[in-house]
Order: structure tokens, then C-alpha cells, then sequence
């Protein structure tokens, strides 16, 4: 028989709104805590996959932060709404599957859903964080407000009702990335050293 799999010790749950740097900011964590401790989970890669195989699509761009997902977005988000009718943690559980490093970051939750799936199955281990970035710095990233995207559950269901544990703020004349996130980081680096799965 295969052995269980291992519980992370911390699971950090990111969310922001579009181009508010979501990715950005997980890539910096991972590389800072580097592969062996951390990995980053999307809970859109398996609805992606999903998509663009049915729908004859170039994956690695629907993954990239070009505009090329953007022309798709709508429709996938009403796509992958049908599967979470049926079983809301259905793209967590996929995109949790297999994850072995002690550090889960999982760079895009969207719904009070998401977070609910590991607040229940990690109720120790799991803090949310939240990245924002006002409107004209995600314009200059290449944002505009669409109809149906940004005033959807997809982009503002976790506008409230969510007290977060840290709010990132992604702006130039904030401060920097690396000072905002040392206390996450050092979280992290406890975290994976503790030899106890069971605390924080
Ligand atoms: N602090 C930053 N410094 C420089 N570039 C940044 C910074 N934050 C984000 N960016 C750039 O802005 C763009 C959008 O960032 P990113 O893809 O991380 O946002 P996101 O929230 O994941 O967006 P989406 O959900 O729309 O894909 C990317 O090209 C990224 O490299
Ligand atoms: C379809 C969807 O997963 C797209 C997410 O794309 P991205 O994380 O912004 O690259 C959004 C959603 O699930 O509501």
C-alpha cells in the first residue's frame, strides 16, 4: 500500500484581484524558500488543463499572464463554476493532489469557498493573504474592468466577509515586497523546520 501522504506543516491561501500580483508575489516566496520547502499550488491549473483540452487551447499561455487568457477568462470562469456547483473543493483537491513540500502556497484563491476547503481540511496549518494593488497600478500592469469578470464572484467573493492574516500591498511606494513579507517568511522557515506536523 502507499503511504499516506504528508500534511503541510503551512498553508499559506493568496488572493487579489487582477494583476494585483498574485503570481508575482508567490514566485517571490518560492524562490526565496526554494523548491525543496515550498511549493505553489493554482487552484486554476487543473481548470485550465481542463479547458484547454476540451476546448483545443494553448495551455501555457492560458497559464502565463498575457492577454491571451483574458479573451477565454469569461467563459472559464462559468465553466469551472458549473464543476464547483456540483462539489465546491473539486480544484482544490486536484490542485493539492500529490504536493509534498512542508510550505503550501496556493496563489489564487477567489471564492469564501476556496478558503473554507482548507480552513476544514487544515484548520491549524492554513493562513490567507491577501495582495492588493490600486486600480492604476493594475491598469499599468495591463488591467482593464470587464463586464462579468471584475464584478463577478471570480473577483470579488472574497471582497468581505474574510479577515485576513497578512494584506500585501504590491505598489511602488509601498514598502518593499522583501519587508512585507518577513514575517511570512519567517513563519515559513519555522514551519518547515519544526520536526511536529501536528503545530505552527
Ligand atoms: N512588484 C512588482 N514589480 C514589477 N512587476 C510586477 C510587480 N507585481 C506584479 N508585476 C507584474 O505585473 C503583471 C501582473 O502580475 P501577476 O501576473 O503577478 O498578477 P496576478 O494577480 O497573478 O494577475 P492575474 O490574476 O490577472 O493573472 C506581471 O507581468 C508581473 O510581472
Ligand atoms: C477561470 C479562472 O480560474 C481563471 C484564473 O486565471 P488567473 O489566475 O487570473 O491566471 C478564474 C476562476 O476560477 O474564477
Amino acid at each position: 500500500m502507499e503511504d499516506p501522504e504528508p500534511e503541510p506543516k503551512l498553508v499559506l491561501v493568496f488572493s487579489g484581484k487582477r494583476k494585483s500580483g498574485k503570481d508575482y508575489v508567490t514566485d517571490l516566496i518560492h524562490s526565496r524558500l526554494g523548491p525543496d520547502v515550498c511549493c505553489i499550488l493554482r487552484l486554476s491549473g487543473p481548470l485550465k488543463q481542463q479547458y484547454a483540452q476540451e476546448h483545443g487551447l494553448d495551455l501555457d499561455q492560458l497559464l502565463g499572464p498575457g492577454l491571451y487568457k483574458e479573451q477565454f477568462r469569461a467563459d472559464m470562469i462559468l465553466w469551472g463554476e458549473t464543476r464547483r456547483r456540483h462539489d465546491p473543493g473539486f480544484f482544490c483537491r486536484l490542485a493539492t493532489r500529490g504536493a509534498r513540500q512542508p510550505v503550501w502556497v496556493v496563489s489564487d484563491a477567489r471564492r469564501l469557498s476556496d478558503l473554507r476547503w482548507f480552513f476544514s481540511e487544515f484548520p491549524r496549518q492554513t493562513r490567507s493573504v491577501r495582495v492588493q494593488s490600486s486600480e492604476t497600478t493594475r491598469t499599468q500592469r495591463g488591467w482593464s474592468f470587464t463586464t462579468g469578470v471584475d464584478d463577478a464572484e471570480s473577483e470579488c467573493g472574497l471582497d468581505s466577509g474574510v479577515e485576513f492574516d497578512w494584506i500585501i500591498t504590491n505598489e511602488a511606494d509601498a514598502p518593499s515586497l522583501e519587508e512585507q513579507l518577513q514575517p511570512i517568511l519567517k513563519l515559513a522557515e519555522e514551519a518547515a523546520s519544526s520536526s511536529s506536523s501536528s503545530s505552527l
